[in-house]
């Protein structure tokens, strides 16, 4: 029999619990052998849980516990859940996680650890909630050297975006529906301001490319700066606005990783994806453009990643499959500034400082605004030809 203990009974713990147990039956199939839940580590009681007999509080009963082989953690952040992790795999347990904060700041070290003690460590819902997507570039795309991945990687703001343009929400009542359906994080400032899909892009860019992408090393931009008015102008032009995070690989090796709102084109699938949705487009030298879709965020979606984890982790207790990559450093990124692109700019004087660039028009705009869309260029060759104007948005374009 396997025994499993979650740490962390919120959103996705709890969710993990439930499939766990409805779909016990079938997880036994496919295991070949009897997964159980032994216990869930949480600060707080919850006694009216059908899991409240399972509840502790001190990490110790499950590290020194020889029957727990898997531990799920689903504390999220960077502190006692790093300590855990490094405990738990230190003990000789596999550890599956959906925590990215820790991935994409620690995953080289707990990768190293987990090999070095012959156990798993496994984060297919760190990335994209319930996608494939870190097993698929890991093992299915493994033939191809990556070329770029691309993707919506954040079911909040995605979340947000859609209602503000579909029901005309304000972004806060969009922000607390988002809350309220358990897709945001604990402080929805890593959501809304990018950080979260920064810690995506990161995981994503180490395990295609091979060496630790730490999010210091990424730019990031948010959408809080982005408003009805720039919606209506990208709307005008065929174009939605999407938050993506990209990572894409230079002649010299390096990789060029950033995340920022952009302005996409309907002919691009990116466009259609919606509410908690997410998408990530990767693009291989082999295989040539693959798409990933589905939900972001929330319990079960995530919580459908996280058991697919501790099935794996299951089913090769004896051949552990190894993850890894090596540590990072400065010549592992370079900056996006020399990444050309069509640009949109809102704000006075850009018509006057673009003069061959398209004009956009929106009903009831202020008579002194401007909006338009720009030739290729990269951001170095933008903020010179602005001359020192400071437009009100500025996004990139993909086509
Ligand atoms: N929600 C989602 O859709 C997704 C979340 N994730 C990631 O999964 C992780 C968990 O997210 P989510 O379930 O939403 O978060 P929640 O805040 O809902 O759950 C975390 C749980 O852990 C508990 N906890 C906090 N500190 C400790 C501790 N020291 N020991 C034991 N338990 C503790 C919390 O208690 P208390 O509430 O009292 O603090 C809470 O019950 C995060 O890393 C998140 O980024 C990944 C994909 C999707
Ligand atoms: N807050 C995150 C949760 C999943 O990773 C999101 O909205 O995408």
């Amino acid at each position: 029999m396997v025994q499993v203990a979650i740490l962390g009974f919120g959103v996705v713990g709890s969710g993990v619990a439930e499939v766990l147990a409805t779909n016990e039956s079938q997880i036994e199939r496919k295991t070949d052998d009897l997964v159980r839940l032994k216990y869930i580590l949480d600060v707080r009681d919850f006694p009216e849980s059908p899991f409240a007999d399972k509840i502790v509080h001190d990490f110790s009963i499950i590290e020194n516990d020889p029957d727990v082989s898997i531990v799920v953690e689903t504390i999220g952040g960077a502190r006692a859940a790093l300590e855990f992790t490094r405990r738990a795999l230190l003990a000789g347990k596999s550890v599956v996680t959906s925590n990215k904060e820790l991935v994409a700041e620690h995953g080289c070290e707990l990768l190293k650890l987990a090999a070095e003690q012959g156990v798993s460590y496994l984060f297919e819902a760190s990335v994209g909630g319930g996608i494939p997507i870190i097993r698929p570039l890991n093992q299915c795309l493994a033939a191809n050297e990556i070329e770029e991945i691309t993707g919506i990687l954040n079911g909040t703001t995605n979340y947000i975006l859609t209602r503000m343009i579909r029901a005309g929400l304000s972004f806060d009542v969009a922000l607390k529906e988002a809350q309220q359906n358990g897709y945001a994080e604990q402080d929805p400032t890593a959501d809304i301001e990018g950080y979260d899909a920064c810690r995506k892009i990161c995981i994503l860019a180490s395990l295609a490319f091979g060496r630790h992408v730490y999010p210091r090393q990424v730019p990031t931009e948010g959408i809080t700066g982005v408003t009805l008015a720039d919606i209506a102008y990208a709307e005008s032009c065929g174009r939605k606005i999407k938050l993506l995070g990209r990572a894409i690989r230079q002649a010299d090796g390096r990789v060029c990783a950033y995340v920022a709102p952009h302005l996409v084109s309907e002919e691009n699938p990116l466009s259609g994806v919606e509410d908690v949705f997410n998408a990530i487009a990767v693009r291989g030298n082999a295989i040539g453009d693959v798409m990933f879709y589905g939900r972001g965020a929330g319990k079960l979606p995530t919580a459908s990643a996280v058991v697919a984890d501790v099935i794996d982790a299951a089913r090769h207790r004896d051949a552990k499959k190894r993850m890894v990559w090596e540590e990072g450093g400065d010549d592992v990124t370079t900056s996006p500034d020399s990444l050309k692109s069509p640009w949109y700019l809102r704000g006075q004087g850009v018509c006057a400082r673009f003069p061959t660039a398209e004009v956009l028009h929106r009903t009831d705009a202020p008579e002194e605004e401007q909006a338009v869309l720009t030739a290729p260029m990269s951001q170095t060759e933008l903020e010179k030809a602005l001359a020192g104007i400071q437009p009100v948005s500025q996004f990139r374009v993909l086509e």
